[in-house]
C-alpha cells in the first residue's frame, strides 16, 4: 500500500540561519538527491515536502514583527519584502528538486490561504490533492498569509503540515534540521531524547527552548508542543525530528531507519 509522508527541510539546515538571506545550496542539492534516491528505492512512498525560511524569511520577519500583525503602510512594505524571502529560497529548493529528477509543483501559502487570528479559515486543497494524485510532490514553504483580524501574519511549516493532516492522512512527519533531535540538556548537547510522548515531556521541558538565530515561530519549543498535540489528534501518526546534516540520513529517515528524536501518543 502506499505511504504517505510529510517532510520539512529546515531553515536551520538549508540556510546559514545566522547569516541573512544565505542559503546553504550543497546541502539542499544533497538532500534533494537524497529524496530523489528514497524514491528510487520505494516507489510506492508519496510525499508532500515543505521547507522551513531560515534566514531568508525570518531575518525579515523580525526586523518588520510581520507574525504580530500588519497595518500600516510601512508594515505591508514588510510583508512584501518577507513574502519575496521566503518564495526566494522557495525558487532554489524547487529548483534543486527539479534538477534531482522529482516531479515537484509548489503551492505557496500566501496566495491559497486565508487566516482569521492565525488560524486557517480558507485553504483550497483540491489541487494540491489533485497534484498527489497525478504523481507529483507538492512544496510548501512558511510564509506570509492574510489574516481577517491581523492584516497579515505568519504560518510555519509544521502549521501547514497540521492543517493538511486530516485531509491527507500521512504516516509520518519528517522533520530534518541541524540539531540532532530534541536535547534534553540543550545547548549542552549530551543527551538526546531518543523517544517524546506526552508522558516524558516534563523531563524535556526545561531544556527547550527557542532557535538560537533570529527565528519568529518559536524553534524546538513551538516545533516539540506541535507536534505533541498532533500526535494526542492522531495517535496512529509519528513525527520524528533528525538531523540532516550527515549524508544520507534523510534516506535512511525515509527508509523508516531510527534516527534523532521520535515522538508518539
Ligand atoms: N532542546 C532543544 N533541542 C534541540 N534544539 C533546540 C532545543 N531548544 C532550542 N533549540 C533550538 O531550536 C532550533 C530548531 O528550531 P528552528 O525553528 O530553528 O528549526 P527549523 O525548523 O530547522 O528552522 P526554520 O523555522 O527556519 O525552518 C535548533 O536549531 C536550536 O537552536
Ligand atoms: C518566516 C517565515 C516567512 C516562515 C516561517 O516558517 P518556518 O521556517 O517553517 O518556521
Amino acid at each position: 500500500m502506499d505511504t504517505l509522508y510529510f517532510v520539512k527541510l529546515g531553515g536551520s539546515l538549508i540556510t546559514e540561519k545566522h547569516r541573512a538571506s544565505t542559503p546553504r545550496l550543497d546541502v539542499i542539492r544533497r538532500l534533494a538527491s537524497e529524496i530523489a534516491q528514497a524514491r528510487a528505492d520505494n516507489p510506492a512512498l508519496r510525499l508532500v515536502l515543505g521547507h522551513g525560511s531560515g534566514s531568508f524569511g525570518h531575518f525579515a520577519a523580525k526586523k518588520h514583527n510581520t507574525h504580530l500583525g500588519v497595518a500600516t503602510p510601512e508594515q505591508w512594505r514588510g510583508f512584501s519584502e518577507v513574502w519575496w524571502q521566503a518564495r526566494a529560497l522557495n525558487t532554489l529548493v524547487v529548483e534543486a528538486l527539479l534538477q534531482a529528477g522529482l516531479p515537484v509543483i509548489a503551492f505557496p501559502p500566501s496566495s491559497t490561504i486565508l487566516c482569521q487570528n492565525r488560524r486557517v479559515v480558507r485553504w483550497e486543497i483540491e489541487p494540491l490533492q489533485r497534484a498527489i494524485g497525478a504523481g507529483l510532490i507538492p512544496v510548501i514553504y512558511g510564509d506570509v498569509v492574510f489574516d481577517t483580524k491581523l492584516g497579515g501574519t505568519i504560518l510555519s511549516t509544521e502549521r501547514l503540515f497540521i492543517e493538511l493532516i486530516p485531509h491527507l492522512k500521512p504516516s509520518r512527519l519528517l522533520l530534518c534540521g541541524q540539531e540532532e533531535g530534541v536535547w534534553a540538556d540543550f545547548p549542552l548537547r549530551q543527551q538526546l531524547i531518543s523517544h517524546l510522548t506526552p508522558d516524558n515531556l516534563a523531563e524535556v521541558l526545561p531544556a527547550l527552548a527557542g532557535s538560537e538565530a533570529p527565528d519568529v515561530t518559536g524553534g524546538m519549543l513551538a516545533k516539540v508542543h506541535l507536534m505533541l498535540q498532533v500526535v494526542r489528534q492522531y495517535p496512529d501518526l509519528e513525527a520524528v525530528i533528525f538531523s540532516g546534516e550527515q549524508p544520507n540520513s534523510l534516506e535512511q529517515a525515509l527508509h523508516g531507519y531510527p534516527i534523532g528524536t521520535r515522538i508518539t501518543r
